[in-house]
């Protein structure tokens, strides 16, 4: 379903100049310097997969989330993701797609939840029936009935991490990118997020993405981890393996020793 080969990014940065005569000399001069945040990543997932993609802050995690979800142009490297090129055919492609960035809202902050779900059904020209029967699934398992008439300016949350889940999923996409989708929210709000999340890979066999720093979020739902530190991908497999390799149950410590190894931390 989705096969990354060689993919690379480098971004160019402009140095802060601190001190007043640096500052000047900035108005006519720039530096930059060059951030390597993908270095030749190459994977594949295969469909109906939940995949924990990790790795330390800065590793380039959302960096690979935005070029498979079409938002950034890779430098070199080829993504091909059920048939689609995601950055060409960007059009076509999202509507099989689904993205939740547990830091950013798709949502639209002065109107009720539900004004929001009916104008992404315009966006993505999802048909009446089909927006019908997926809303009502959605607002049945994520327990949405009463947030719906609320702005979302108004909800927690973790209210408004589950509206932002049913918002990405209404036009019915095969695959979901779920970019932090628990951070922050308390344990009640997680367990629903992970069961909802295993409920529509077990029922619709949806493909699940999830970037996290919550290892018990990667217990919960991964059977696979792919670990990316300083753009180059480091790991990839079960999560059995890599206790077994790293002697410990401890899925936190595991991922540290791992980090050690490569000298990350
Ligand atoms: N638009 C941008 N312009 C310049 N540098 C960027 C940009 N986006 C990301 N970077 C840099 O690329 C590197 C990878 O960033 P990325 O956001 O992909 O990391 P991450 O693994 O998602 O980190 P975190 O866990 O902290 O969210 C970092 O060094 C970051 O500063």
């Amino acid at each position: 379903m989705i096969t990354l080969s060689g993919i690379e990014k480098t971004f160019k940065v402009a140095k802060r100049a601190t001190g007043l005569r640096h500052a000047v000399r900035s108005l006519f001069y720039r530096d930059y310097t060059m951030v390597e945040a993908l270095r030749d990543i190459s994977f594949t997932i295969a469909q109906g997969e939940i995949v924990g993609y990790i790795g330390p802050n800065g590793a380039g995690k959302s960096t690979t989330i935005k070029v498979m979800s079409g938002i950034l142009v890779p430098d070199r490297g080829d993504c091909e993701i059920m048939g689609y090129t995601p950055w060409k055919d960007r059009v076509a492609y999202v509507r099989n797609i689904g993205v939740v960035f547990g830091q950013r809202s798709q949502l639209w902050w002065d109107v009720p939840v539900l004004d929001s779900f009916e104008l992404l059904r315009d966006i993505y020209d999802v048909p009446q029936s089909e927006y019908g029967r997926n809303l009502e699934l959605l607002v049945d398992t994520l327990d949405l009935g009463d947030l719906l008439q609320t702005p979302v300016r108004q909800l927690s949350l973790g209210q408004r991490m589950r509206c932002e889940i049913a918002a990405s999923l209404l036009h019915g996409p095969s695959l979901l990118f779920l970019d932090e989708p628990t951070i922050g929210l308390d344990a009640v709000s997680k367990i629903a997020v992970r069961r909802f999340i295993q409920t529509i890979n077990r029922e619709k066999g949806v493909t699940v993405i999830l970037t996290t720093h919550d290892m018990s979020d990667i217990e919960a739902l991964a059977h696979r981890v792919l670990l990316i530190g300083k753009g180059r991908l480091l790991y990839d497999g079960n999560l059995e393996a890599m206790r077994t390799r790293f002697s410990t149950d401890q899925i936190d410590e595991a991922v540290v020793k791992l980090y050690e190894e490569y000298e990350l931390v």
